[in-house]
Order: structure tokens, then C-alpha cells, then sequence
């Protein structure tokens, strides 16, 4: 059986057209052109280049995109007043404060002071709720991209083993709830999960988001697995993944890339949330 490569730019354009449609008719319609607006604290070189993919992705969809690259110096309260401003903003639908914050900056807080209705990257702790109680709500980008991802490869996800490597607020306890909500049997590893090979051994559905390089061996997967990696680090100026893709790809039946798997479709997440934001604002 040949492994099936899960592209996360190509499914990404597709989903990017769609909304290219969707923001014409809210304009027609409504006259409303959905708002985002980013907010960077500090110098961190890949935040800079995160925010600047997704002020790119704005615009290329048509949204009105805003970005506020604020000194490491900044206070809490400056960041604080910044959200309370944008919450009262009419042209902004959808705010994002990029993680991670300089230290001395609480960042469920800041998180917390952001409207739950303009919470597009879904950290709020009322829609962090809501997805816990399996009501509708703004679901975290990347855990909605990975399952977009896995939802098309075709496969029935129902009763199937799911193990989550990773245990973070913005991966990998999201997609948990999110895979059990598709009636998956899931188990969440993590760094002091023991024999991390015997749980991965019996996946039918691997998502390892642990941001370890090649954690994941190609002897540990099953055959026929459904393999996504939402890992990224940089080792010798190349981009790895959690996953060792080339062994892994002689057992999966579907896998994700990196790059051009996971982190297309986390951007493409957040452009689907901020024109669900949008209409919402304009019903
Ligand atoms: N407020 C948030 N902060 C962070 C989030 C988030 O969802 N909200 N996620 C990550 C970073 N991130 C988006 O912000 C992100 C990471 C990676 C990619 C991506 O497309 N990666 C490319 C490779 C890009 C490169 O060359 O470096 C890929 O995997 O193909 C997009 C978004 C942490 N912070």
C-alpha cells in the first residue's frame, strides 16, 4: 500500500477560494469586509514570520487586516488597553494576540481580556469551556486544521485509536477533545508518558505535537495509520517535523509534510474563524 501524502498548502486553497466567495457575498450583502487584527509583543524571529503569513493571508482573502508589533518592553497594561480598544473596534472582527509573550506578561490573562465573540484563536476560557462541553465555539486553529486534515483523508474517525503526543493548551488537548468528540478512543501522551512506543504502536491515528525532532520512529506506527504531524523545529536551518517521515511513510496510509502539512492549515483555521466572526457580529 502507498502512503497518501495529506497536503495541507493544496486542501489550504481550496478552503482559501471558499472564503474568497463567502467574503464577496458578506460585502454584497451586508457591506462588511471581515477584520482581523494581530497583536506581536517582542522579538521573536518565527512569531514575526507567523504574523506576517497571516497579514498576508488576509489580504490575499480580502479581509481588512491590522497588525500591531508592540516593543518586548510593553506593558501588561499597555497590552491590556490595546485589546479593550480593539474589543470596542466595529471594523475588527476577530483579535489574536501572538504567543509566545515576552516573560512578565500573564497570558491567560491577556487571552481572557480579548470579547469571546472575537476570540479567533479560541483561548478564551469561555470557549475553551465550550468545546469541553461540546458546544459551538471558536476551536483553537491548528487542532481544527488537524482535523480538517484528517477528516480528508475519507476514513470513518468512529472507534478508531487516536494517541495525541503532546498535552499543550494550544494543541494537543484540544485536538483530544476534538477526536473524542468524533467518537474516537483517544489516549494523550506526553514527556512522562513511559514506553511512548507501546501507545503509538496501537494507533490508527497518530498526531504528535510535542515539537521534539523525530520523536516519533518510523518502527512505532502501525500500518495503515493515519500520520499528522503538527511538530515544527528548526535543526540545521531545515524545518523537522515530530515525526521521522521518511520511515514512517513505508507504514502510514496517510501522512502530513513538513513543511506544507499542519501549519498551512492552522492560518487557513484562522481566516475560517475570523469570517465566522464576522457574520456572526452582522447577524
Ligand atoms: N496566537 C497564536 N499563537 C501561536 C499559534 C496560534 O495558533 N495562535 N500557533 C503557533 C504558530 N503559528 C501560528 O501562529 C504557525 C506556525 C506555523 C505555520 C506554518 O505555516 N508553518 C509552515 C512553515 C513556515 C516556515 O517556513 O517557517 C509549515 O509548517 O509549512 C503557521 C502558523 C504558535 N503561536
Amino acid at each position: 500500500m502507498e502512503v497518501k501524502i495529506l497536503d495541507g498548502k493544496k486542501i489550504s486553497e481550496e478552503i482559501r477560494n471558499h472564503i474568497v466567495n463567502e467574503v464577496k457575498k458578506l460585502k454584497a450583502n451586508y457591506g462588511i469586509t471581515p477584520g482581523l487584527s494581530v497583536v506581536l509583543v517582542g522579538d521573536d524571529a518565527a512569531s514575526h514570520v507567523y504574523v506576517s503569513m497571516k497579514e498576508k493571508a488576509c489580504k490575499k482573502v480580502g479581509f481588512h487586516s491590522e497588525v500591531y508589533k508592540l516593543p518586548k518592553e510593553t506593558t501588561q497594561q499597555e497590552l491590556l488597553n490595546l485589546i479593550n480598544k480593539l474589543n470596542n473596534d466595529e471594523k475588527i472582527h476577530g483579535i489574536l494576540v501572538q504567543l509566545p509573550l515576552p516573560k512578565g506578561i500573564d497570558e491567560h490573562l491577556i487571552n481572557s481580556h480579548i470579547a469571546p465573540t472575537k476570540d479567533v484563536d479560541g483561548f478564551h476560557a469561555v470557549n475553551t469551556g465550550k468545546l469541553f462541553l461540546g458546544k459551538e465555539s471558536f476551536i483553537p486553529c491548528t487542532p481544527k486544521g488537524i482535523l480538517e486534515l484528517i477528516k480528508r483523508t475519507g476514513e470513518d474517525i468512529t472507534g478508531k485509536h487516536a494517541v495525541v503526543i503532546g498535552r499543550s493548551n494550544i494543541v494537543g488537548k484540544p485536538v483530544a477533545i476534538l477526536l473524542l468528540k468524533e467518537n474516537a478512543t483517544v489516549t494523550i501522551c506526553h514527556s512522562k508518558t513511559k514506553n511512548l512506543d507501546k501507545y503509538v504502536q496501537t494507533a490508527d491515528i497518530v498526531v504528535a505535537a510535542v515539537g521534539v525532532p523525530e520523536l516519533i520512529k518510523g518502527n512505532m506506527i502501525k500500518k495503515g495509520a493515519i500520520v499528522i504531524d503538527a511538530g515544527t523545529r528548526k535543526v540545521n536551518n531545515k524545518l523537522v517535523g515530530d515525526v521521522e517521515f521518511e520511515e514512517a511513510s513505508k507504514k502510514a496510509s496517510w501522512i502530513t509534510p513538513v513543511p506544507g502539512g499542519v501549519g498551512p492549515m492552522t492560518i487557513t483555521m484562522l481566516l475560517e474563524n475570523t469570517l465566522k466572526a464576522a457574520k456572526a457580529q452582522c447577524e
